[in-house]
Order: structure tokens, then sequence, then C-alpha cells
């Protein structure tokens, strides 16, 4: 990685499947990013593989079925991604598979544990496969909604594992925050259960909303045009496909049957105090939220200054990744760049740059605490340019 002329691609040739809202703006970040770069569209509507080609996101295109896709991906393809429906990765595995595919497989699909799991049963090399998930999206659907900004200032969940090899994960940071978004490390089995709070359980509570309003316009014609604000903000995402949220929701059942039972608590919670007529513990509830919300940034501030490197030494370790980016992420340190340098043949540095963010005090005991020895060195950004 170190010795990669800035201006050559993390990846030379790329097969995303599935063109629509997600894969469509991926492919269009990477081809304004990387203009050089190959990028095969693959996808059941031709209307969608057309708009590929006549946007410049795609440098070729291929119905599933067709030889074209297969030959692609065994002549050179160094990337696939699949962004389809969750429900149809699995067969897009299978053929992966059956075609001798050797690169990197990754995804972009919003639940990890059924996929992780079908990778690891059909796959013949599991480790190639990392999974990804970037948290960012719309409730547009297909490549009409698609735009090559749509991950800047987003966070890309990547989910390495200790069997993947240790340049893969460089290599995905890199073309991840070359589209302008942030890599999140976390483990895949805890996945699921993280994004249930976050996003699966919201959708279906802006859904709920929606069905709540609904009921009531029918007896006041005018309900709907009071909506404002508020009711915007809290509900546009239950515009989203209901065929596409229908599959989140059965690949992650249990997270999200928890998250809701304990999003009907909390309701209750606010219904006792109002049943109680007690102001104080209403205000409480609402107040611990509004601290909470006001803590959130609304975008994320990229520092400039103020960078740490840090150095840990791989030898006759495996998953050393895995685990320190993973520690990274929970201690809420953003890993600007990653790097692998080799030092002799058989032993390297694992090289990170930290952004001046999370509790490196914390990382340092973890990472003490795990047996490895590590380095620290504060770098101006001007140094890191030059490193
Ligand atoms: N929508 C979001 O906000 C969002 C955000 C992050 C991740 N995701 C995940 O990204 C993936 C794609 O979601 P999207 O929002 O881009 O959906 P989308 O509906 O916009 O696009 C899906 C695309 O896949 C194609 N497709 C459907 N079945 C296919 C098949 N069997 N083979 C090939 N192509 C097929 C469709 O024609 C369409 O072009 C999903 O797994 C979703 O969970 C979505
Ligand atoms: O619509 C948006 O703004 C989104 O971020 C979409 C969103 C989310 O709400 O969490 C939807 C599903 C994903 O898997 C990731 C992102």
């Amino acid at each position: 990685m170190a010795d990669r002329n800035d201006n050559e691609p993390c990846f030379s040739r790329i097969a995303v499947i599935g063109f629509g809202l997600i894969g469509a703006s991926f492919a269009a970040a990477v081809r304004q990013r990387w203009p050089q770069t190959e990028l095969l569209a693959v996808d059941v509507d031709d209307a969608t593989l057309q708009s590929a080609l006549s946007h410049g996101w795609a440098t070729a295109v291929a119905r599933p079925e067709s030889p074209e896709f297969k030959r692609y991906v065994q002549e050179g393809c160094d990337l696939v991604m699949i962004a389809t429906p969750v429900g149809a990765a699995e067969g897009y595995l299978k053929s992966l598979a059956a075609w001798g595919y050797g690169g990197i497989v990754t995804d972009v699909g919003s639940t990890k544990a059924r996929i992780s799991a079908i990778a690891a049963d059909v796959l013949p090399h599991p480790e190639n496969y990392v999974p990804g998930h970037p948290m960012a999206g719309s409730e547009k659907s297909g490549i009409a909604g698609a735009r090559p900004d749509l991950f800047k200032g987003a966070h890309w969940i990547l989910c390495p594992d200790a069997a993947m090899p240790a340049e893969h994960f460089p290599r995905l940071h890199e073309l991840v925050t070359s589209l302008g978004a942030r890599v999140v490390a976390l483990p895949r089995e805890d996945h699921d259960a993280a994004v249930a709070v976050v996003s699966h359980v919201p959708h279906f509570v802006a859904s709920s909303l929606v069905q709540l309003a609904h009921r009531h316009a029918d007896e006041q014609q005018a309900l709907m045009r009071l909506a404002a604000g508020g009711f915007k903000d809290t509900t546009r995402i239950a515009a989203g496909s209901p065929e596409l949220w229908c599959g989140i929701a059965f690949d992650n059942k249990e997270a999200l049957l928890a998250g809701l039972a304990e999003m009907q608590q909390i309701i209750g919670q606010f219904a006792d105090a109002l049943n109680h007529d007690d102001k104080a513990a209403l205000t409480g509830l609402l107040a611990d939220a509004a601290e909470v919300r006001r803590a959130l940034p609304a975008a994320w501030v990229p520092s400039t200054e103020r960078l740490l490197e840090v150095r840990i030494p791989m030898e006759d370790r495996p998953g050393v990744v895995a685990e320190v980016t993973t520690v990274a992420s929970s201690v809420g340190c953003n890993i600007q760049s990653i790097e692998i340098d080799h030092v002799t043949e058989d032993s390297a540095v694992l090289s990170l740059i930290l952004t001046d963010e999370g509790d490196v005090g914390k990382l340092s005991v973890h990472l003490i605490n795990a047996g490895f020895s590590v380095s620290f060195n504060p770098l101006t950004a001007k140094e890191h340019a030059h490193v």
C-alpha cells in the first residue's frame, strides 16, 4: 500500500451488482474520483443499465444471466460489491464461488448476520469477504435517486475478522475514505443489534407515525396539510421502498423485535408520566432525550491539525488489523489512514493515523492489555502529508 502512487486507484476493475440508489451512488463516486477505474454494472432492470452507461457511472453493463458478467469477474476483477436488496445476495455469492472468483467481495446490505453466514458457508475463500454498510442513504429508490456525493460525511461500517488478509482492510479503507466517508470497524456479530437501534427501529417508528396521521386524515381532511417540519423531519424515511424494508426487517427479526418492544416500553413511560400527572417525570424524559439529541453533531468536522501516528508491530499474530481497528472504533477514535509497512519479508508494522477524536488513553490501555507493543507519535497534518 505504502508504495502505491496517489493517483493509482485502489481497485482497477470493479463489479457492482444491483445498480440502485446505493450501488449507482457508489459507482458514480468511484468513477468521479478514479475515472480510470473499469466498472461493470449488473442489474435485472434494463433501463437501469442504460442509465448507468449514459451517466458514465459504468464502463460496461450486464444482466445477471449474461455470460459477460461471468467473463468480467473472471478476467481481473479485483472487487465485487453486492448492492442488491439483502435477499438477493445469496445467489450472487454462490455464482462467485462457482466461477472461482478470488478477489475481494464486499456489500452494502443493511444487515450482516445472514449474509456473513452464507459467505462463510458458500465461498471457497470466505476470508476475502469483508462485510460493509454505508450509513447513508435516502428514501428514494433506484438509480434515479443516486448521486456521487451520497457518502460524503457519512460513516461506512466495515466488518473485518481475524481470517481477513491484512492488506484487504487498508485497500477498502482507502476506497471508502476517497469517496468522502469515514470508516467504522465493527465486529460482524455486533452489527445487526447496533443498527436495529439506530436505523431499523427508527424506520418502523417513522412508518407508525405516518400510519397514525393517515388514520386521522380520513376524519379530518386538512390534517395532512398541518404536518409541518416536525412531522416531516421524523418521517422522511417512511417513504422508502416497502419491499426493501420488509427484507431488512425479516433479516434482522430478533433485534428489531427486541428494539420495538423496548420502544413500546419507552412510549409507555411517557404515557405513565402523563397519566399520573407527573410533570417532573415527563420533563425528565424529554430533557434526557433533548440533551443527547443536541450533542449529536450535524456533521463531523475533519480534523486537520492534531494527528497521531500509532505504530504496532504485527509479527506472528493473525487478526491484528481487525482487532486494532475495531478497538479504535469502539473508543470513538477515527482512523484517517491505515497502512501496513513491510519491514522485512516476514515482519511488518501496522501504521494508523488518527484524527484528534475519541479516547486515545482508552485505546492505548486496550491495546497494551491485549498484548500489543504500541508506539504513539504526534504529527501535524503537514507532516502526515509527507509521510
Ligand atoms: N436505501 C438506503 O438508504 C440504504 C442505505 C444503506 C444501505 N442500503 C442497502 O443497500 C442495498 C441496496 O439498497 P438500495 O436502496 O440501493 O435499493 P434500490 O431499490 O434503490 O436498488 C436496488 C437495485 O437492485 C436491483 N436488483 C433487485 N434485485 C436484483 C437481483 N436479484 N439482481 C440484480 N439486481 C437486482 C434493482 O433493479 C435496483 O436497481 C440493500 O441491501 C439495502 O439494505 C440501503
Ligand atoms: O435515508 C437516510 O438518510 C439514511 O441514512 C438511510 C439509512 C438509515 O436511515 O439508517 C437506511 C438504511 C441503511 O441501511 C442506512 C441508512
